[in-house]
């Protein structure tokens, strides 16, 4: 099995061990020959993967891994693997920092999450997918069984889904996605620094702007009542000044429970990204997610 590397050095040697071991499973599962066998894998950074994400996808934004077949099909693949003793599946970019972010989130370990995406990606290779409920019925249990036979077990970790199907999941109804989880505690995080002595409200927000950039804000209010910011428009703010003006989503959370956004934070945010989600609820097991665009119908324009 050759499996060529690019920026190997981002991961430890232990882990590109793992992976060659997942990778032969699960081509021998598939009832292919891994002496035979090639896959590339290039590690990048966030910026870098978003580029690819945008110029082969349309999809503008940070993912954990992309995955470039070689081949429309496992008899294409055997046809050429027969004429020339070789079979090269294709190219796996995979974002490592990514990759470590969504472990923190599920709550599961690095090592986990990175093995199950490559995992993910192989099964791409060989031209499974997961586009309808039954190719996904397909694709899953042979992930499962590749990850059982390395012993790398699920733990007490929450439901995952590869990035692909999150970020395309549509806006509304319970968000029960990583991505959404993870912007959501930051917005919990930050806000203990919220400014609050006149109301004792607190509120943190968290903004994804599309280049995967997150920033928070807190509100900020002022004895002249009038003169307080909100924790959304501080977050805004902070991510203008330092040139994002295009956002994906914003968290809030609030020390009284689930949040609305008020309707000055509506107006404002929306004069940049109409269609962002907004994320809100009392706990992250607990988040909605809806457009702002349906939060603010026909906002004011000059
Ligand atoms: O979406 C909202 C609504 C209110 N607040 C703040 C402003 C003020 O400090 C406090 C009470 O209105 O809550 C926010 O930060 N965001
Ligand atoms: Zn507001």
């Amino acid at each position: 099995m050759e499996i060529f590397f690019d920026e190997q050095e981002r991961v430890s040697e232990e882990l590109i061990e793992t992976m060659r071991k997942a990778a032969e499973i699960s081509l021998r599962k598939e009832g292919l020959d891994p002496e035979i066998c090639e896959i590339s894998v290039s590690f990048t950074d966030g910026e870098r993967i978003r580029e690819l994400n945008r110029e082969y996808r349309g999809v503008d934004r940070v993912t954990d891994v992309l995955s470039f077949p070689q081949f429309d099909s496992v008899e294409e693949l055997e046809e050429i693997g027969e004429m020339t003793g070789v079979m090269e599946l294709g190219d796996v970019v995979i974002c490592a920092d990514r990759a470590r972010e969504q472990a923190e989130a599920f709550g599961h370990s690095f090592e986990r999450e990175l093995i199950y995406l490559f995992v993910h990606s192989i099964h791409h290779l060989l031209g499974y997918d997961h586009m309808t409920e039954e190719d996904k019925a397909e694709m899953r249990p042979r992930e499962e069984a590749v990850m059982e036979e390395l012993g790398i077990t699920r733990g007490e970790a929450a439901p995952e889904e590869p990035a692909e199907e999150r970020k395309e999941a549509p806006a509304g109804g319970q968000a029960e996605h990583a991505y959404q989880k993870a912007l959501y505690r930051k917005a919990r995080e930050v806000m203990k620094n919220a400014y609050a002595p006149y109301s004792r409200f607190t509120v943190g927000a968290a903004l994804e702007a599309e280049d995967g950039s997150v920033w928070t804000g807190v509100n900020v209010e002022n004895a002249s009542f009038g003169g307080t910011i909100c924790a959304e428009r501080t977050a805004c703010v902070k991510a203008v000044s330092e040139g994002r003006t295009r956002f994906r989503s914003i968290a809030i959370c609030s020390s009284g429970g689930e949040v609305e956004m008020c309707g000055i934070c509506r107006q404002f945010l929306a004069e940049f990204s109409p269609e962002m989600e907004v994320i809100t609820g009392a706990d992250e097991e607990h988040l909605k997610t809806v457009k702002l665009s349906s939060l603010l119908p026909g906002r004011f324009r000059l």
